[in-house]
């Protein structure tokens, strides 16, 4: 893949980058192993690390009662170290371990902890008591559903109410998709061990995770390069990575014209405020130039909210959709043009028109659902310059049916679309997934639902516009940027949440949160 995950300064911002399978740890594992680690020490400074972040989650108090669920296999080995440190703080510990066949290691601690005098359930009932579960029953091993009595001792656990510490991914949780095997443990906060598993990057598991943190143990670089390669193919999109990307330093002799001049080609009579939202997220992208091409009747208003903005006022159809674009328009002019928003599904000649753009092309919402019309694959293959769509999963579904199949699995059903069609996708979500056909795939591992309101991708279809529009660093591939794109959106919808809650973050609220959160961010 030619796409370049930038050279953070540190190990933890590279670490943080990196996403991987269940299959791909255990390679990694095994060279470790390899190496000469033994299994056991690994296991124990793993699990030292767990038990010390617990105690300062959850401090020792006068009584302090611990259940510690533990499965058959190294994840049940990492729960029973944890819970024999508990014990020797001065936690009461109790532990439920439902499968008498368990792994070597596993029985080794076991027998510890017993000889130790923590009491061993198998079932779940006495754990009620507790002030606090911790989850090692499955963790990257799990291979098949949970089934019978563990199945259902878990579900009556989630109705309980003490917090729940998943130690490296809930019990029950694919480690690639995220889906839910028979049943899982909804925990409060997941430990997830070494490396990010995709799991965390995936929608379906959000509502299991909880709180997701990650303990580094050390991996070697190497080790991780051997097996993944570099640069990576699959990326969580970091602060670093971010703010490397984005256009923050401008050369000192430059003009308007050398930052970019976006085109914006959106709303209608019926969504008028469509394009004043993408307009002020393209504002906020600071790109040199901005044109907006709407129906001549909006042309007032649009000069009112954006005075920066050259406004084109179009000819519009009976319905005051945008008929097309003046014959005055040199499409040439422009570095990026994006589409879309608030068009209504009757500007198909203008969408159309700009097929043959000779820069990069943004197309969302209704220019999605007229490229659907068209049939997407065939007219896309048809673009000479990189086309960059932003679909939720339901504009997916129409433009990509066949791709679409393979969801909820949303990382396979993006690649694979972006594949078939060359295009870069962006597909939204709480964890939204950037396909650049088939070589790269960025994932934005932080957002808020609060972002899941009328007019916030309004503003990331202008805020994207006017960064791909900028002149791009030579390491940086436009998938990154739109990447960056989602993640600085991302940010400052999390920003403005905090501040005003989740019920604040109207979209022209978010627009002035794009800049303080980036101040906010640098400082
Ligand atoms: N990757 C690493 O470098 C490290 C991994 N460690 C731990 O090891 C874990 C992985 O250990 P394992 O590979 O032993 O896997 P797990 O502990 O996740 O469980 C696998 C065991 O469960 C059984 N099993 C799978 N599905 C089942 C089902 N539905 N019902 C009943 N039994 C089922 C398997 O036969 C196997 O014995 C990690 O999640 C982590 O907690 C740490 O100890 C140390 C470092
Ligand atoms: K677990």
């Amino acid at each position: 893949m030619n796409d370049k995950v930038n050279k953070p300064q540190n190990r933890r911002e590279q670490i943080d980058q990196i996403v991987v399978t269940a299959q791909q740890m255990r390679e990694i594992e095994g060279r470790i192993f390899k190496a000469g680690m033994p299994v056991a020490a690994l296991m124990e400074k793993v699990a030292l690390r767990i038990a010390a972040r617990i105690q300062s989650l959850y401090p020792l108090s006068n009584r302090m009662k611990v259940g510690v669920l533990v499965g058959p296999g190294h994840n049940g080995g990492d729960a029973l170290v944890v819970a024999r440190e508990l014990h020797f703080q001065g936690y009461e510990v109790l532990i439920y371990r439902p499968l008498s066949k368990i792994k070597e290691l596993t029985s080794y601690h076991s027998d510890y902890a017993a000889s130790l005098g923590i009491p061993f359930y198998d079932e779940i009932e006495p754990f009620q008591e507790c002030d606090l579960i911790i989850d090692g029953l499955f963790g990257f091993g799990l291979e098949r559903d949970i089934s019978g009595n563990i199945g259902n001792e878990i579900a009556l656990l989630n109705e309980w109410a003490q917090p729940i510490i998943s130690i490296d991914l809930p019990s029950g949780i694919h480690t690639d998709t995220g889906a839910v095997l028979g049943t899982a443990i909804r925990a409060t906060r997941t430990l997830c061990l070494g490396l990010w598993k995709l799991a965390f990057l995936q929608d379906r598991g959000l509502e299991y995770i909880g709180d997701a943190e990650l303990i580094d143990f050390d991996i070697p670089l190497t080790d991780i390069w051997a097996i993944l390669g570099k640069p990576v193919a699959i990326a969580r999109m970091t602060k670093a990575a971010a703010l490397n990307c984005l256009p923050l330093h401008r050369n000192l002799l430059t003009h308007k014209y050398k930052q970019g001049h976006l085109l914006l080609i959106c709303g209608s009579k019926r969504y008028s405020g469509a394009a004043i939202l993408s307009g002020l997220g393209a504002r906020a992208s600071g790109v040199g130039m901005l044109s907006i091409a709407i129906p001549e009747s909006l042309k007032p208003l649009l000069v009112n909210h954006l005075p920066d903005a050259l406004i084109i006022g179009c000819a519009e159809t009976p319905s005051g959709a945008i008929a097309d674009l003046p014959d005055t328009v040199d499409l040439s002019n422009y570095t990026a043009i994006a589409s879309g928003p608030g068009l209504t599904v009757d500007a198909k000649l203008v969408v159309q028109s700009v097929f043959g753009a000779e820069c990069p092309l943004i197309l969302d919402a209704d220019a999605l659902n007229i490229l659907a019309q068209l049939r997407t694959i065939p007219t896309l293959l048809r673009r000479r310059e990189a086309t960059v769509l932003t679909p939720h999963v339901g504009e997916f579904k129409r433009l990509f049916p066949d791709s679409a199949e393979l969801l909820p699995d949303r990382i396979s059903a993006v690649r694979k679309a972006s594949q078939l069609s060359k295009a870069i996708i962006l597909l939204k979500g709480a964890k939204t997934a950037i396909a650049d056909a088939g070589e790269s795939l960025w994932l934005i591992p932080e957002s808020t639902p609060a972002l899941a309101r009328g007019g916030s991708g309004d503003i990331l279809t202008g805020l994207m516009g006017g960064l791909i529009a900028q002149p791009i660093k030579q390491q940086e591939s436009l998938a990154k940027i739109v990447a960056t794109a989602a993640w600085w959106h991302a940010q400052a919808g999390i920003l403005a949440a905090k501040e005003r809650s989740e019920l604040g973050v109207d979209p022209l609220t978010l627009s002035q949160y794009l800049i303080r959160v980036l101040l906010a961010l640098l400082n």
